[in-house]
């Protein structure tokens, strides 16, 4: 159930059910039941409840929710944007379902009101809400009763997550069959409220023969390609992952991506210093070790043991042509290869270079893991990223202009492959965003793809376990206290 389907993909497994012999209109009574029992759950005594209807068939769930609520004893109003008479197909024979009044939509206001269902827009939003429907959602939005939304709050693109306009804060949020990118992606996430998803009798298999290849990211997506430590196990088994250190003033970036890496399974991890920075860093560390590597030339004398095999190159590295030599010479070598923060900006502008490393690196992998500014000065001219609708069709369109994974982080993280797979990411407590958790992200991805983890899972994987180790340790975390909250993270994965 980790799907998420498009409007357009949610359109298509409709027709094919109804194609296969189920009406549109059980589709549409199963929606409204499932709305009914959300809005009844937990509620005590009769109560005022607000149907507000739009003109398509997010209204004919609407009508049918209203006629359910009030056979329930319930005390409700209807108010429809276009009288009964102007609906079509199967909203209409739900508004011919309900026999009370149907109350004009514009101007109304919810004084009084114990319960809204807000049955306006759901998949079918076209443009941007505008008069008088904006004075509707912002009456919605200042009531005090409790909102209940139908598929997707009015106002909210069920695919991007964007506001068209403004759109309605939602208590509860009833979609069907599976969440779409809009219920994950912000502000879409938070116009949403709880999301449940019911089931009206779309099939698995009808989704699975729509090769849907957006999901959320769960443990349900990589969990049984996690690398696992087994008895025969050793560290040489493990990997050997190498994060490349900045100089004597800026070497924590590679400290905390370092410890990170072991952390998440590397059997062993090196940090790469600059001579300079040697003593400071081996102060630092003890399971870690420290090799002087004074820049590209002796990072390639390093990669010749061939048992180096992932690298995390960019946090506090440095600006620069020399930066983008150690990048070049990692992918050489065909190492796994995490770029983050100063290897991506030294790489600003020049897709074709990135474009190089990512192919000589092949078939390693490379995962970039940019955040929205270090994207923009990527990608900003790439084909197919400023026509881009949404954070997730800007990930994918990354993906395929570099060839790499990319991670396009903040509190919706998208992770999208060159091959069009994505997943968004929904566990990132906002406390995450504090200094020094990126580069803990970089040597988490880094030390499981030293163990051999395929490129897209083992992103996809250490993005949740970031997530997961922040939620872990609570408010007041800093990015020193990450990894050491990976254990108790693993110990929920590999049960
Ligand atoms: N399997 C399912 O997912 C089912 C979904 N159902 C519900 O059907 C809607 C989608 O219905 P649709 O008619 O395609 O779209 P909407 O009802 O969301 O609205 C479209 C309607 O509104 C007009 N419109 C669009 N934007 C605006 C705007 N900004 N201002 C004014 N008017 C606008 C547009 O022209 C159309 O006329 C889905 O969300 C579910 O709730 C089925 O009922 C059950 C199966
Ligand atoms: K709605």
């Amino acid at each position: 159930m980790l799907e998420l389907m498009t409007c357009a993909e949610m359109a298509a497994a409709d027709g094919r059910t109804i194609a296969g012999g189920t009406p549109g209109i059980v589709l549409m009574e199963r929606a409204g039941q499932a709305v009914a029992e959300r809005v009844l759950a937990g509620v005590a005594g009769p109560q005022r409840i607000a149907v507000l209807c739009g003109p398509g068939n997010n209204g004919g769930d609407g009508f049918v929710v209203a006629r359910l609520l009030a056979a329930a004893g319930h005390d409700v109003a209807v108010h429809a944007l276009v009288p009964p008479d102007r609906l079509t197909g199967d909203a209409a024979e739900a508004a011919r379902g309900w026999q009370g009044e149907v109350l004009p939509l514009a101007g109304w206001r919810a004084d009084g009101v114990d319960i809204i269902v807000d049955a306006i827009f759901g998949a079918g939003l076209a443009r941007d809400i505008a008069a008088p429907l904006d004075a509707v959602i912002a009456a919605v939005n200042a009531a005090s009763a409790q909102v209940v939304a139908v598929d997707v709050p009015s106002g909210i693109d069920g695919d991007t997550g964007t506001v068209r306009g403004c759109a309605v804060r939602a208590d509860e949020t009833v979609t069907f069959a599976r969440r779409k990118p809009g219920h994950l992606l912000l502000p879409g996430r938070e116009h949403c409220g709880r999301v449940h998803v019911a089931d009206i009798g779309i099939a698995d298999a009808t989704v699975a023969a729509l090769d849907v290849r957006t999901a959320a990211n769960a443990p349900g997506l990589w969990r049984d390609k996690l690398p696992r430590p087994d008895a025969a196990g050793h560290k040489y088994k493990r990997g050997h992952l190498v994060v490349a250190s900045g100089g004597p003033a800026r070497t924590g970036a590679a400290r905390l991506a370092a410890r990170a890496g072991l952390r998440a399974g590397a059997g062993l991890v090196t940090v790469a210093s600059p001579p300079a920075a040697v003593a400071i860093n081996a102060g630092h560390l003890t399971a870690i070790m420290v090799r002087a590597v004074d820049g590209a030339e002796q990072l390639a004398d390093l990669l010749t043991d061939a048992r180096f095999s992932a690298l995390v190159l960019g946090p506090a590295l440095g600006i620069g042509e020399e930066t983008r030599r150690m990048v070049e010479v990692a992918a050489a070598a065909r190492r796994h290869l995490v770029l983050d923060a100063d290897a991506l900006t030294s790489f600003s502008n020049n897709l074709a270079g990135l474009w190089q490393v990512v192919t000589s690196a092949a078939p390693a992998g490379v995962v970039l893991t940019p955040h929205e500014g270090e994207f923009a000065r990527l990608f900003g001219e790439a084909g197919g990223v400023a026509q881009a609708r949404s954070k997730l069709e800007r990930a994918r369109a990354a993906a395929a202009a570099s060839g790499a994974v990319v991670v396009l982080k903040g509190p919706d993280t998208v992770i999208a492959a060159p091959d069009g797979r994505a997943a968004i990411n929904e566990n990132a407590p906002p406390w995450l965003a504090t200094a020094g958790t990126g580069d803990v992200l970089a040597g988490i991805i880094g030390g499981l793809m030293a163990q051999e983890m395929p490129t897209f899972v083992a992103a996809c994987a250490g993005v949740w376990m970031h997530g997961a180790a922040a939620a872990a340790f609570g408010p007041g975390l800093i990015a020193e206290d990450l990894p050491e909250m990976l254990p108790q993270v693993w110990r929920t994965l590999l049960d």
